[in-house]
Parts: structure tokens; C-alpha cells; sequence
């Protein structure tokens, strides 16, 4: 048995061993899950936590693997999220009782708007063998060879590559690994917390940031005290022969030297060290935002993602939600887009006397802007720019979008060079207002793929004598090809969009995208092939 033998004889029964607990619970608005299993290291259960289970499978190339399910590559799954190579992994070390879950807890508190995934130690547990269940009180749960350092390693490494993990659930009673496993999808952050994640080498190199929450001696001996007895119902005696016999030595051997591998030490005591949290928040942010699009291109505004968005766009992704829920929602997110467009309009500071008779000092609006909508997606976009700007102008273009894989083969041809060539699109009909030149443009189209249609639109604005500056392009959605597209070639126009999508299928299609946004908005869908093949229960047929 590679586990330390602290003692030759330990009698089982005074371990107190908490029967297995298990359960799965929702928290919050439908955005946590978690489950938890009890462990050893009592009032510590092991944790599976994700903030937001992702739909990593819900597009890929149009692609499916043997079983029906879409395949998609490494780099489609990082662009999926928004070109961030790899999520951030933090490392959560300290002795029993320290703190680590408290402070995990307010790290996954103050990101919000990621998705962070909290993976426990303890799930790692190496399943006891026959021998060592026999003499089971004299095994060493705080000895790092206790860990199945290669399995954790594993789920780590595939988390890192944004792939869904199957994380073993361990059985304390029979001290075995049970045949379930829980899926966890990855996240923007992970986190991994445990008493020795600091002191295994393999494990240590691999987090981004390594934290150590460190907790005066007592102070831990005195919680676990009583976290163990009023939670658990250990005596005294039980709880101090444990911690004597293999917690202390063990911190003193392992845990603690693994400080000096921290980045951040914690010093934790009875309140918060909320100085400490917000700089671990800080810098995460700092670092997940590095490659974030909106760095690159400055002139891309990406609305914030909150789950509420994120919740809308669930909706209207769902290739089997309704005509009316589709429209709803999609009106829901065109008007906070409409919205976050006009904000980044110019205004004028403005006085005005309230009924109080005192002064508030505010701004107008400004009066000289106006719509275009590229007929006929964008024209599901009028009603809210004409909802929140009454009476604006709104004029229209109609563009065809000739061979898409036309302009595909342009792109990547550098004969051909740019699509302006015979592949560009063509404006069949335009009615602008006719001084447009002096006013402010909100372009409306809710999907921007490849760029060429915006592209044909803007073009004919700076013809017609608008400034480039004085341009916002308004979408739903946007590919990042698309987004490359026009934020390089109009460096002075803003390009407003409420989510950003990995790629472009090979007919040019957003992808994961909404499919055909004009077809479903409109109601002039065709059902596709795949919703032809699809048996009730929403299964395709080979
Ligand atoms: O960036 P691009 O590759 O040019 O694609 C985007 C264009 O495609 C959609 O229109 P679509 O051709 O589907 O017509 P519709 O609005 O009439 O449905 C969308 O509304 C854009 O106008
Ligand atoms: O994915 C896409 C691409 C272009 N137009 C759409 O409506 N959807």
C-alpha cells in the first residue's frame, strides 16, 4: 500500500466515518448545479459546482460523429468561446478548516459573468484496496499518495481543452469509486481546491494561479472541533485522535511547506478578506479578457453577458422553439441592442428643472440620426429603433448576396484578393433619406456571417456621404469572421452585436448561428432535411 501508515492498529469505528451523502441541487435562477458527496475531511464535501452548464455540444462544422452528435474541433470549440485559448485554472490550497471553500465560494460569487467550475480534491480519492479496507482506520486520507494524481490530471487537462469530464464520485462507505460518474462541462475558470493541490507537483504546474488560504493553527483545530461534532456527530475524542494521528502531521509535512508554491497567501480568520478576493477577481478578469475580440478590434461592442441574454439567445438558438417565442425573444435582444446602439450616440448636456423646482442636470439626445435596414432580416429590427427614437427615418437596401461559396472562393483566392470583385454583392434597391450625409446611421441587420452584405451596405453609405464615424452597425449576432471583416476595414465604425459566434459552416452560416434568421423570423422556414429526419422524440434517424 503506497498510503503512510501513521499507526499499525486504528480502530475504524472511532473515524466516525459520515454515512455517504448525495445529492444534486439547483441554486439560484437555474444557473448552479452542484452536487456533493461527504468526504473524511468533514465539513469539506467533495464538490462538482459549475455556475453555468454550457451546451459545448450544440453545433460544431455541421459535422456528427457514429452516434449523431456534432463533432468539432479544438480551435472550433475555443472560438466557440470567444477565442480564449484555454479557461484559467486556480488552484486552491490550505490546511482542514482554512477557509477554501468560503473563498471559493466568493471567487465564483465575483465572476458572474463567467462560467467557473469548482472540482474538488477529494473526488480523486484512489479506491481503497481490499487490504487497505481492512485496516482502514489506519489509512491515510492526507497523504498525497491517497490521490489519484493521474485521473485528476486527466479530468484537469481535458477541462483545459474546454472538453465535457465525467468526474468519479467517491464512496466513503465502501471506500471504492461508485459506477456513476457526474459530467461536467469546462468553463472560462476553473477552480480545484483541496488540502494538498499545492503539494502535488503535477497538479501545481498546471494552475494559473495558486492560492493559499492560511489559517492560524487553533483556529482551524477549534472549527473542525466543532464542525465536526454539532455537523457530524463525532465526539471529541474521535475528532482530536484523527487530527493527531494523521491531519496535523500530514499539514506539517505536506500542506503547509506547499505555501511557498503560492501566488497569493490569504491570511484567513473569522471574517472575509475581501481585499484578497477582489484582486484574485481582478487579475482572472484581467487575464480571460487578454484574448478577448473586444482588445483586438476597439471599435466592437459586445453587450455584457449576462445570463439574461445568454438565457434569450438559448431560446432563440433552440431549433425547436416556436415561431412566437423566436420573435419574441429575438425582439427582446433587438431592443437592448437598439438600446446599447443609441447609448454610444453623441449628447448634449442639458438642464432641466424638476417638479420640485430643483435643477437636474442631464443630456439630450441626438436628433439627427437615422435607420437603415438591409432588407429583409433587418427590417425585424425597425420596430425597436423606432419604439425607443420616435418618429426616426428609417431607410432601406436591399442587397443580393450572389454565390456565397462564390465569395468564399474569393477570399481565400489571392488572385481574386478582396470579395469587392465580380462576386460582390449587388444593392438591387435603395431608398435612403436624402440627408442621410448629415446624420448619425444605426445599420440594422440582425446576422452579420461573412461581412460581405455589411460590407456592400457601408460602402454605399461613405458613397452617399456619411461618416465613417458616424456609422453604428447593429446585430443580433455575429460571426467572428464577421466581426474581423468590418472592424478592420472601418476602423471608425462601431460594430454593435449582443453575442459573438465561433465560425462560419461551409455555405456561410453562422455557426453555432440561429440558421436562417429571416426565414424563422418571418415564418417562411422550409423544414430542413434534419427536422424532416427527426423522429418525435427528437432523435435523428440514420
Ligand atoms: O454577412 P453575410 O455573409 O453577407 O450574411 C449576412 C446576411 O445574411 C442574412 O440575410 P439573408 O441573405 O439570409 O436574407 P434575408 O434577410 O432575406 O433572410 C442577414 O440578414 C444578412 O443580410
Ligand atoms: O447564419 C446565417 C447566415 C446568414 N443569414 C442568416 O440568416 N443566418
Amino acid at each position: 500500500m503506497s498510503a503512510l501508515n501513521v499507526r499499525d492498529s486504528y480502530d475504524v469505528n472511532a473515524l466516525e466515518i459520515p454515512p455517504m451523502e448525495q445529492r444534486t441541487k439547483v441554486q439560484g435562477v437555474g444557473a448552479h448545479v452542484s452536487a456533493s458527496i461527504g468526504s473524511p475531511e468533514v465539513g469539506s464535501p467533495t464538490k462538482y459546482f459549475t455556475k453555468m452548464l454550457e451546451n459545448n455540444c450544440s453545433a460544431g462544422k455541421a459535422r456528427r460523429g457514429m452516434n449523431g452528435e456534432f463533432v468539432s474541433t479544438y480551435d472550433e470549440r475555443i472560438a466557440r468561446c470567444g477565442g480564449n485559448r484555454e479557461p484559467f485554472l486556480i488552484g486552491v490550497a490550505g490546511g482542514t478548516a482554512s477557509g477554501k471553500t468560503t473563498v471559493c465560494d466568493l471567487i465564483m460569487q465575483n465572476l458572474q459573468e463567467q462560467r467557473v467550475v469548482l472540482i474538488a480534491q477529494d473526488s480523486f480519492y484512489r479506491p481503497l484496496t481490499a487490504h487497505e479496507r481492512e485496516n482502514v482506520g489506519s489509512y491515510n486520507f492526507d497523504h498525497p499518495d491517497a490521490i489519484d494524481t493521474a485521473c485528476l490530471k486527466d479530468v484537469l487537462h481535458k477541462l483545459m481543452l474546454r472538453l465535457p469530464v465525467d468526474v468519479p464520485v467517491y464512496d466513503f462507505v465502501t471506500h471504492s469509486r461508485s459506477e456513476e460518474t457526474i459530467r461536467i462541462e469546462s468553463g472560462d475558470v476553473i477552480i480545484i481546491e483541496g488540502i494538498l493541490v499545492l503539494a502535488m507537483e503535477e497538479i501545481r504546474n498546471m494552475c494559473h494561479m495558486k492560492v493559499f488560504v492560511d489559517t492560524d493553527d487553533d483556529l482551524r483545530l477549534a472549527r473542525r472541533l466543532k464542525r465536526d461534532t454539532v455537523d457530524r456527530g463525532r465526539s471529541v475524542d474521535g475528532v482530536i485522535t484523527q487530527y493527531t494521528m494523521f491531519v496535523k502531521p500530514m499539514f506539517d509535512a505536506y500542506v503547509s511547506p506547499s505555501k511557498r508554491h503560492a501566488d497569493v497567501i490569504i491570511p484567513w480568520a473569522q471574517g472575509e478578506n475581501s481585499v484578497a478576493i477582489d484582486l484574485i477577481v481582478q487579475h482572472i478578469r484581467t487575464k480571460l479578457g487578454q484574448n478577448d475580440l473586444r482588445r483586438i478590434y476597439r471599435n466592437l461592442v459586445v453587450l455584457p453577458p449576462q445570463f439574461q441574454i445568454r438565457g434569450m439567445h438559448t431560446i432563440i438558438r433552440d431549433r425547436s422553439v416556436n415561431r412566437s417565442d423566436f420573435v419574441f425573444y429575438s425582439d427582446r435582444i433587438i431592443r437592448l441592442v437598439v438600446e446599447h446602439g443609441l447609448g454610444h450616440l453623441p449628447f448634449n448636456e442639458h438642464v432641466v428643472f424638476t417638479p420640485t423646482g430643483d435643477q437636474y442636470k442631464g443630456v439630450t439626445f441626438c436628433s439627427k440620426l437615422c435607420g437603415v435596414s438591409i432588407i429583409r432580416s433587418g427590417e425585424a429590427m425597425e420596430n425597436a429603433l423606432r419604439a425607443c427614437c420616435k418618429g426616426i427615418k428609417i431607410g432601406k437596401l436591399l442587397i443580393e448576396r450572389r454565390d456565397r461559396d462564390g465569395l468564399r472562393r474569393a477570399e481565400s483566392d489571392p488572385k481574386v484578393g478582396s470579395p469587392q470583385s465580380e462576386t460582390c454583392p449587388r444593392i438591387l434597391y435603395e431608398k435612403l433619406p436624402h440627408d442621410i450625409a448629415d446624420r448619425f446611421v444605426l445599420v440594422l441587420d440582425p446576422i452579420l456571417a461573412t461581412g460581405v452584405s455589411a460590407q456592400a451596405a457601408v460602402d454605399l453609405l461613405l458613397d452617399r456621404g456619411v461618416k465613417e464615424e458616424k456609422i453604428l452597425f447593429l446585430s443580433v449576432i455575429a460571426s467572428t469572421q464577421g466581426v474581423h471583416h468590418l472592424c478592420t476595414r472601418y476602423p471608425r465604425m462601431k460594430v454593435i452585436t449582443s453575442e459573438v459566434d465561433a465560425g462560419l459552416s461551409d455555405d456561410n452560416k453562422v455557426l453555432p448561428g440561429v440558421g436562417e434568421f429571416g426565414d424563422r423570423y418571418f415564418g417562411t422556414e422550409i423544414p430542413s432535411m434534419a427536422s424532416l429526419q427527426t423522429d418525435q422524440d427528437g432523435t435523428l434517424f440514420d
